[in-house]
């Protein structure tokens, strides 16, 4: 267990009769951003809260960055930075102070202390209100700022629990480039998030958590290789209008093309099914203007994992 990066070995922790995490097993590497993926209550936090070093587990081995979080918290804090869910702020702090406290707690100097927060005060644009009070931020701008003291002490692995809830759309492509700089830069990044849609465009590998037990790759590649809804629309006609050239384009019954909204969806087993099916419709003369997945890939896995373990 001397890699890098993050790694949890027969992961189990239980509150009572809870069990909250039952069996996890996951390596996050250098470099990469991992998605943390489950359905609520599936124990992401729970994890996440043990990988920062902040809850201890019953079983199981933990590595951050090749330091044991259980035997030594201390250093596992100074290589890890943590951005929990909901940022608990200091009220009466300004987010400058509340970036530069947390500074000193990492034992940077004063001066160091001060220009960092003001080069993350940029970076997560939060510069106007840098001397307000953390009381008055947004939601969105609270997670900022939570992101910005994640990051105050420069660590090499970062734990990042919905960093994008709250957040508008030029927040989150903000936050989608800084992870990928961050990572770019050989960190450690893994991320868990609701938005399945916002972490398939940022993430590098993904860790499915299902009922507190990480699924095996297996089972992910299997999910992931299941046949999924394809959206189709015509340049030169509604989806009404589309619906039977496309099926006897295909060679399908018409009745089984669902229609929704301006699409026809069209369900394949495989991708080379779709591949060949696209080939059909262009050599048949349709004018196809737009066909692409339904749903994207971890959300076409997380629902047929979900649906599996129902
Ligand atoms: N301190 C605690 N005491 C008792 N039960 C807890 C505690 N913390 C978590 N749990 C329970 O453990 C389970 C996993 O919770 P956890 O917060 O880790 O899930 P999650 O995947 O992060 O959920 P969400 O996506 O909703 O944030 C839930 O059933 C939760 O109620």
């Amino acid at each position: 267990m001397s890699t890098p990066g993050i790694v949890a070995r027969g992961v189990k922790r239980s509150f009572g009769n809870v069990h909250a995490v039952r069996d996890v097993t996951l390596e996050a590497r250098e470099g990469a951003v991992t998605g943390l993926v489950g359905p609520n209550g599936s124990g992401k936090t729970t994890l996440l809260l043990m990988l920062a070093s902040l809850l201890q587990p019953d079983e199981g081995e933990l590595r951050i960055g090749g330091i044991d979080p259980i035997a030594d918290p201390a250093g596992a804090r100074g290589v890890l930075g943590w951005m929990p869910d909901a940022l608990g702020a200091w009220q009466t702090l300004s987010a400058r102070e509340t970036i530069v406290t947390t500074g000193r707690l990492y034992d940077l100097d004063k001066e160091r202390s001060a220009a960092r927060a003001a080069e993350l005060l940029s970076i997560v644009g939060l510069e106007d209100l840098a001397d307000a009070p953390a009381r008055v931020l947004s939601r969105g701008q609270k997670q900022r700022l939570g992101l910005a003291r994640a990051l105050v002490h420069d660590p090499q692995v970062l734990l990042l629990d919905e960093p994008a809830s709250g957040l508008d759309p030029q927040a989150r492509i903000d936050l989608r480039l800084l992870l990928r700089r961050l990572a770019a830069e050989g960190r450690t990044i893994l991320i868990s998030s609701h938005i399945l849609s916002e972490l398939e465009e940022v993430v590098d590998d993904a860790v499915f958590l299902i009922a507190g037990e990480t699924v095996s790759a297996e089972r992910v590649a299997a999910a992931a290789s299941r046949g999924r809804m394809w959206r189709l629309r015509l340049a030169d006609r509604d989806a009404t209008a589309a619906a039977l050239p496309v099926a006897q384009a295909l060679g399908w019954d018409v009745n089984h093309i669902p229609i929704e909204r301006r699409d026809l969806l069209l369900h394949f087993a495989t991708d080379t099914d779709a591949a060949a099916g696209i080939a059909a419709l262009v050599r048949a003369g349709l004018p196809v203007a737009e066909f692409s997945a339904a749903t994207g890939l971890l959300e076409h896995t997380f629902l047929d994992l979900e649906g599996g373990a129902r």
